[in-house]
């Protein structure tokens, strides 16, 4: 029975061929090795969680979730995030290990979207360190991450932090809270620093005031750049969230990493549970962050235990895209041993050995292959062993 919708499949999803598979798993092998040489602890949670409790602590907004309905008739979400699982994973079942926890999890993650050619459904690698409040926390995130992506090879990329203590204090100042700050916010989320410009232009507050928040938007660089930042505002918030991003520097300088950093206090993520510093991270040439992070302190007491957070996701998909960019070449070495019956147990001894060795190899019976130019041709080592034996 053949129907016209029987290639197609939902908005977003997509397969992942063997070629690309195979280097998926090469690249989260060499992440999962520094993630656990790093003394991280992976867990997996399942891809259904209530809406009420983990979808609404996701913090991702409501038309991104992919909803479902159990039989009592609950509704639950595929999960859109993994930070807000591990906080009630955190706050139940290892609600009595000692914190600070280190927890990394490789996992797919499941966003709904408007258009074709983003992936509703992507694998994120990250890692989550609970219960822990000190800037070193902030650093050891970052240079984790620095670290994870130059095992990987990546190496034409830079990380950008913020914090979004320093971004809401100088909002409230400038214009309280509510829509206002929403605006500005999804401006800088989206990089749109006309929109912004042009935005402030029209708020009914004084011209100091505008160009206050025009003067946001040149605050990048290294730490001397905090010193033009602290002169924008007077409220102790403010002032502190500056200290903090100066003491993260200091970490980051003492992991030797500072030289892929910058400082941008514009940085704004898509999830708003953040609460300090946060980042991102970008690859040469691509437009898109490969990786993004940052301080939450208030997700996890939401699930009941009261811990302090930091924490990044790895975009598999984006970071794959950006090893392509500067052609990682990965073994795709294949060898095949091509067997006539009466040869299978000689196959079978000689592909048993080469495994051994670390090869890959595939053996076939001669007679089940169609078109046998065709096939030898998708590998790289032919072995005969048709026809006389050969002792
Ligand atoms: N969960 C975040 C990444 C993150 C992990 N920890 C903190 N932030 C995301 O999906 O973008």
């Amino acid at each position: 029975m053949s129907s016209p919708f029987m290639f197609e499949k939902p908005l977003g999803m997509k397969d992942t061929l063997p070629l690309l598979y195979d280097r998926n798993e090469e690249v989260t092998s060499q992440i999962a090795e520094e993630v656990r040489l790093w003394g991280y602890q992976t867990l997996h949670t399942p891809a259904l969680e209530y809406y009420d409790t983990v979808g609404a602590a996701s913090a991702i907004h409501d038309a991104k979730l992919f909803k479902l309905m159990d039989r009592q008739g609950r509704t639950l979400v595929l999960r859109p995030d993994m930070t807000a699982p591990i906080a009630r994973v955190v706050s139940s079942s290892l609600k009595d290990e000692p914190l600070p926890l280190r927890l990394a999890y490789n996992t797919a993650l499941y966003r709904t979207q408007e258009h074709e050619g983003k992936p509703a459904e992507f694998e994120q690698y990250g890692v989550e360190l609970i219960g822990d409040q000190t800037v070193s926390a902030d650093g050891e995130i970052m240079a984790l991450l620095i670290s994870a992506f130059e095992k990987t090879g990546l190496r034409h990329f830079r990380l950008a932090f913020g914090h979004i203590g320093f971004m809401n204090a100088l909002f409230t100042e400038v214009v309280g809270s509510g829509d206002h700050v929403h605006a500005l916010k999804q401006f800088l989320f989206e990089k749109n620093y006309v929109g912004f410009k042009r935005y402030v232009r029209k708020l009914p507050i004084s011209a100091l005031d505008k160009n206050r928040l025009e003067q946001l938007l040149s605050l990048r660089g290294g730490p001397d750049m905090l010193e033009t930042a602290k002169e924008l505002v007077s409220s102790p918030d403010a002032l502190r969230a500056l200290q903090e991003v100066q003491e993260v520097w200091n970490v980051l300088e003492s992991y030797g990493v500072s030289s892929y950093m910058n400082i941008d206090l514009n940085v704004v993520l898509h999830i708003d549970y953040y609460t300090g510093v946060v980042f991102e991270s970008y690859g040469k040439e691509l437009g898109f962050p490969l990786a993004s992070g940052g301080r939450y302190d208030e997700l996890v007491p939401k699930f009941g235990r009261q811990a302090s957070a930091t924490g990044f996701g790895i975009r598999m998909d984006r970071l794959l895209e950006a090893l392509n960019h500067i052609d990682c070449p990965l073994n795709q070495e294949r060898t095949l041993i091509l067997f006539s019956k009466e040869r299978q147990k000689e196959a079978v001894e000689e592909a048993k050995q080469l495994r051994e060795s670390g090869k890959r190899v595939v053996i076939q019976h001669v007679a089940g292959i169609e078109d046998l130019d065709a096939y030898t041709s998708t590998f790289t080592n032919v072995i005969q062993r048709i026809g006389g034996s050969a002792s």
